[in-house]
């Protein structure tokens, strides 16, 4: 899936249109079901907080809710609103805004330099040769890839590789950035090299994620169980909820 090409402007900042009230992601009555099962359900939340956790058990919900906020699922039941978008109706503008970082970088790689492949949603923008070349350069060297530039994509380690897919959607600027399970495929150097970037993100970011040390810092972490929100609070009172909730498994 290649729907990272189409995050573009407005850049991390820019006045996001819609009021002051509209702001962030609202999920009003939310549920989904795939074909006869549901798997969320009676999601009501508004996030506006810089760094977003969610965990909860495999097969729980998360992706799912993930994928509600840039509209890659829309909503069988209810809204989701980002900035006071639809993701229904207006799902072009809100992808724009909402950047997403798949699990598997190979999902996301499609060119075969590291260059073009960061380049490609720029292009298909429209953005001049000279600024797009600008961009993707600044872009690679943020991210200690500037030497790879010219090199085979497929050829990256993983964590280059996952560094490679959250540049791709980095240069495209959106306000919003959701990653499902950024640092699972990495060893522990890469997972908390992936760590550090996204701490140091100015975007909004949801994170969906299993690894509980990454939710350091963050300001709001949401526990899903069974397609349903049971806990949303600080990290260590999410956790502590999410863990009981393990061991009582
Ligand atoms: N496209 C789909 N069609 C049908 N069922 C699906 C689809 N995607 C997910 N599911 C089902 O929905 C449920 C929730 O899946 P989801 O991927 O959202 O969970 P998750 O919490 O992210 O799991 P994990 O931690 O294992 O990645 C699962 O039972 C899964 O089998």
């Amino acid at each position: 899936m290649r729907f990272r090409r189409e995050a573009a402007s407005p850049a991390a900042g820019d006045a996001a249109g819609g009021t002051d009230a509209a702001r962030g992601i609202e999920l009003r009555g939310v549920g989904h079901v795939y074909g006869e099962r549901p798997v969320l359900a009676d999601l009501d939340l508004h996030l506006t907080e810089n760094r977003i956790g969610v965990v909860g058990a495999n097969g729980s919900g998360k992706s799912t809710f993930a994928r509600l906020l840039n509209g890659l699922v829309l909503p069988t039941t209810g809204q989701v609103l980002v900035d006071g978008l639809d993701t229904r109706r207006q799902v072009r503008e809100v992808r724009r805004r909402v950047g997403f970082v798949f699990q598997d970088p190979d999902a996301q790689i499609v060119h075969p330099t590291v260059a073009e492949d960061v380049a490609f949603g720029l292009e298909n923008q429209g953005v001049p040769p000279a600024e797009r070349a600008e961009r993707v350069a600044e872009v690679l060297d943020r991210y200690g890839l500037a030497g790879h530039a010219d090199h085979p994509a497929h050829l990256l380690s993983g964590g280059q590789k996952q560094l490679l897919a959250i540049a791709g959607v980095l240069v495209m600027r959106p306000a919003r950035i959701v990653f499902d399970e950024p640092t699972t495929l990495l060893d522990l150097v890469n997972a908390r090299r992936v760590a550090r970037v996204i701490g140091e993100l100015p975007q909004h970011v949801v994170v969906v994620t299993h690894d509980l040390d990454l939710l350091e810092g963050f300001d709001r972490v949401l526990v899903i169980d069974e397609g349903r929100l049971v806990e949303d609070g600080a990290p260590e009172v999410a956790v502590r909820a999410y863990r009981k909730l393990m061991a009582d498994r």
